[in-house]
């Protein structure tokens, strides 16, 4: 039987039943922003042989010897080394090979010396000052050893990694799927935006809020094609239209207990498996969520402030488990209210808030439900019992 949960033990609960979506070798032109399904190690060294760092002239061991002595030293320029050469070359003493930044270090070059350090005359160069042994040389493995992990397993592939992983020239990734999440928003007093509207209508404002979510979180939302009205068997309908072609379904409405809330009256229809029915939290203490031929089922509030609360804080964990993300989740902090709540309240409540920066201290102002005017919400704040007096310290998540 399905009872309430604490929010904690509502999240630990939906994370424990899912794991992570397959995985699949993609090019890595396609793979920006998946999750690495294995640890990514490089095959080679970073580069793979030793390298001018400068434009210079190559100094060979005894020269090198030499210009410790301060005196000025002369140089025959015999060659000049382009980066990409991949003729192996030899320098003597008495001699220098001119080389460009990233060119292969001829053998017996014991440093490299910047081409404004240095006097030309025809062929000639004069030197002079003292170069330590290596200098402006990068050797083999000066970037990466061979064997050593560029990205472990769980990351989500941005530019840099990204550009790491080519270094090691890995053409193909192994990452895992991107979830399919299907939306569904129920209720018969919604329309969809670009419709008439009658009085006693509403338009259906949570579609756009939770496909971009599930959008801003890496994943594929499947919008249901039309409104589900207040009707047990077309709420069954479009579950069960949804289970195959999605790894989770989000379900907006009907979670209290007036005649027409009938998600979790489908969800026991179909047999789905409770995983619970109510949260202790506000908003949103109707959430429930099931577990339906291996998908989870969410039922969120119908209240658009609810749902996108609820979504952060109970979806969001899970989804990230589906894609195989071991290090997006985010960690709660404390942080001080720079404004109160409007009303304090004896139970604990999530509110959305601004990250404020002031005197180089941060704060938190609270933004309280649906009616305000639009701000830039970039926190979630968690309001213990009693709490919500400015100046009092909240938990808060940063929205991103
Ligand atoms: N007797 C009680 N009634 C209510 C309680 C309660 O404790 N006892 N709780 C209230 C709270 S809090 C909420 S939240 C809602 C929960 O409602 P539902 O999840 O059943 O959602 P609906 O009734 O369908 O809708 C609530 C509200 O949101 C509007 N809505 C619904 N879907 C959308 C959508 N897709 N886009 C935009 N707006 C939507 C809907 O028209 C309602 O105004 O129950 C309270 N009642
Ligand atoms: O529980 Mo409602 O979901 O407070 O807004």
């Amino acid at each position: 039987m399905a009872v309430q949960r604490g929010l904690e033990e509502a999240i630990a609960i939906c994370c424990d039943h899912i794991q992570a979506l397959d995985s699949e070798y993609l090019h890595i032109n396609d793979a920006f922003m998946r999750v690495a399904a294995e640890d990514i190690a490089s095959p080679i060294n970073v580069p793979n042989f030793d390298r001018s760092s400068i434009d210079g002239y190559a100094i060979s061991e005894g020269d090198l010897g030499k210009l410790r002595t301060g005196e000025p030293l002369t140089l025959k320029v015999i060659a000049t080394i382009q980066a990409g050469s991949i003729e192996s070359k030899q320098i003597r003493a008495g001699e220098t090979h001119r080389i460009m930044t990233g060119a292969l270090l001829p053998e017996g070059c014991a440093a490299v010396i910047k081409q404004e350090d240095v006097r030309i005359s025809g062929n000639l160069i004069v030197a002079c000052g003292s170069l330590k042994q290596g200098e402006n040389i990068q050797r083999a493995g000066h970037e990466l050893t061979a064997g050593e992990r560029v990205a472990p397993k769980g990351l989500v592939l941005n530019a840099e990694i990204l550009e790491r992983i080519a270094a090691c020239g890995i053409e193909n990734i192994l990452v895992h799927q991107i979830p399919r999440i299907y939306v569904i928003n129920t209720g018969s007093e919604l329309l969809l935006p670009g419709s008439p509207i009658k009085t006693g209508q509403i338009y259906n404002s949570n579609r756009s809020l939770l496909s971009a979510k599930v959008a801003g979180s890496g994943a594929i939302p499947v919008l249901a094609d039309s409104i589900i009205k207040d009707d047990l068997q077309q709420i069954v309908n479009e579950i069960e239209k949804a289970t195959p072609v999605s790894d989770m379904i989000i379900i907006s409405g009907g979670t209290g207990n007036g005649v027409y809330d009938l998600v979790y009256n489908a969800f026991e229809y179909l047999n789905a498996s409770p995983l619970f029915k109510g949260i202790d939290i506000t908003p949103g203490k109707g959430t429930s969520a099931a577990l339906f031929n291996g998908k989870l089922l969410y039922n969120l509030s119908g209240n658009p402030h609810a749902a996108g609360i609820l979504f952060e804080v109970l979806i969001k964990p899970a989804l990230l488990k589906l894609k195989g993300d071991l290090f997006s989740a985010r960690e709660w902090f404390d942080i001080q209210l720079d404004s109160p709540i409007k009303k304090i309240k004896p139970y604990r409540r999530l509110c959305q808030g601004e990250m404020l920066i002031e005197q180089g201290s941060v704060y938190a102002q609270p933004v309280s439900g649906n009616n305000n005017p639009i701000k830039n919400i970039s926190l979630i704040l968690d309001i213990r019992a009693g709490q919500g007096a400015k100046g009092d310290m909240v938990r808060a998540i940063i929205l991103n």
